[in-house]
């Protein structure tokens, strides 16, 4: 889907566009992507598009939003706001960034697509399907670009791994496992208000962990199948924090119906994605990857196992299957091989967390007038959401009415 060209991205040295980003809340993951933004383009061998903060908005008070300029070494020349509203009314500002949590990011991202501005909106999405459609409807609408921040998308191990699974290198695929568990002490860390684990916020692990597994199992289950693709069947299972409600440990198992059984085949062959999360597991309790591989892609010619979190994978290991005759082993074709990710940059405290990546995505997609980015569809983004849906309604996990309603303005509590 195309749109005609921004008409306020501005282009600072010839064939560098540059992306005014307005920052929309002023808490832990805004920070995180502000560092990003305003790490060195070409650090990342990125030679075409750069970004800017020109202005943070904080719903708290004004001078929130002035001392997260200050602290995150955002230009003293951005504007700090007390408002939302003033933020997304902004002249300057060529696209708005929403980190707020999931219940609010509804609200604020049809704020900003209302004022005409385009959103890059972090995971997860909107608390529903419903709520996503409607965004994007509004976006359509308008002729603005729209997307949601999930990073890991736009990491390269992502195209990476899709590329080895494309190539047939594994055979035909038959299921992904993904688990993102993070193994917390959730009473000590997150009580009963925190947004992890507020309902109100719309906590819990689907939408903040299971979002990532969802990831993994769809870059390479959904991205199989042919065109028109087809939504998974879903069958989960949750428990809920007794504090809360909120769910703290989810399984999902999903059915792919129309994979090909090979490139070109005819044949379908179903595959299945099982896709975990929880709280209090852990997908990586050493911290040094000791119990192996966090995502699993099994085909019938050999594995491919991502390590590290989920969310930023560090290394991938290709292990062809070992060839037999008549049921005796006699060796592999090809060795295992382990290929390394490093994430350019200094380093995760100073940005360098691989976020730019998702924003340099933003920033051409705007430059060329798209309204969605074509490595994540809204599409695929609805059929993501319409998965969590139907995992909450086979389990009672139910938030607040007023942050799952379509119905826009709403005022939500700050
Ligand atoms: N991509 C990634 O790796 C990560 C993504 N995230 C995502 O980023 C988003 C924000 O998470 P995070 O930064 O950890 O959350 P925080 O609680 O640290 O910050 C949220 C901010 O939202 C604003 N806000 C507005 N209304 C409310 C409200 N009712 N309650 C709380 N905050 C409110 C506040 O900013 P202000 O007062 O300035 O308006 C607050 O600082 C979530 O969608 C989360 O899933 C989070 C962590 C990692
Ligand atoms: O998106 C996320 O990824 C990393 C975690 O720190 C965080 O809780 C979650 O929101």
């Amino acid at each position: 889907m195309a749109a005609a060209t921004s008409d306020v991205a501005k282009t600072a040295t010839p064939g560098v566009h540059t992306t005014r980003w307005g920052i929309l809340a002023t808490g832990w993951m805004a920070g995180v992507f502000v560092k990003d933004l305003l790490g060195d383009p070409l650090v990342r061998k990125v030679t075409d598009v750069r970004h800017e903060v020109v202005a943070v908005a904080s719903s708290s008070s004004i001078d929130r939003a002035t001392k997260f300029i200050g602290d995150h070494g955002v230009p003293s020349t951005a504007k700090a706001y007390g408002s939302y509203e003033e933020l997304v009314n902004d002249p300057n500002v060529d696209i708005i960034y929403v980190a707020t949590p999931h219940s609010h990011h509804y609200q604020n991202a049809m704020l900003a697509l209302q004022a005409g501005k385009p959103v890059l909106v972090e995971k997860a999405f909107t608390t529903n399907a419903q709520q996503a459609k409607a965004l994007m409807a509004t976006a359509k609408e308008k002729n603005l670009f729209l997307m949601e921040a999930i990073w890991t998308r736009y990491i390269p191990i992502s195209k990476m791994v899709q590329d080895v699974v494309t190539d047939g290198t594994i055979g035909e695929v038959q299921r992904v496992f993904a688990d993102m568990s993070f193994g917390e002490d959730i009473e000590k860390r997150w009580g009963t208000k925190k947004r992890e684990v507020n309902l109100d916020l719309a906590g819990g692990a689907l939408l903040d962990l299971g979002v990532y597994a969802l990831t993994w199992v769809f870059q390479i289950l959904y991205h199989l199948q042919p065109e028109p693709r087809q939504a998974p069947t879903v069958l989960s299972t949750v428990t809920k924090y007794e504090l809360t409600g909120a769910d703290e440990l989810t399984s999902i198992l999903l059915t792919f119906p129309t994979c090909p059984a090979s490139k070109g085949s005819t044949r379908r062959n179903p595959t299945h994605g099982i896709a975990t999360c929880g709280m209090r597991a852990s997908s990586d309790p050493d911290g040094k990857g000791s119990t192996g591989a966090s995502i699993k892609i099994q085909g019938t010619k050999g594995e491919i196992q991502v390590f590290g979190p989920p969310f930023r994978p560090t290394r991938f290991r290709l292990i062809p299957k070992l060839e037999t005759t008549t049921g005796e082993p006699v060796g592999r074709l090809t060795e295992v091989e382990d290929v390394e990710i490093v994430i350019p940059g200094p380093g995760l405290e100073k940005g360098g967390h691989g976020m730019f990546w998702e924003a340099d995505e933003a920033a051409r997609c705007l430059r060329d007038g798209k309204l969605e980015s074509s490595v994540m569809d809204w599409e695929e983004v609805v059929a993501v959401m319409e998965v969590m849906d139907k995992v909450r309604e086979q389990n009672g996990i139910v938030y607040p009415q007023a942050i799952e309603t379509t119905e826009f303005p709403i005022k939500l509590p700050s």
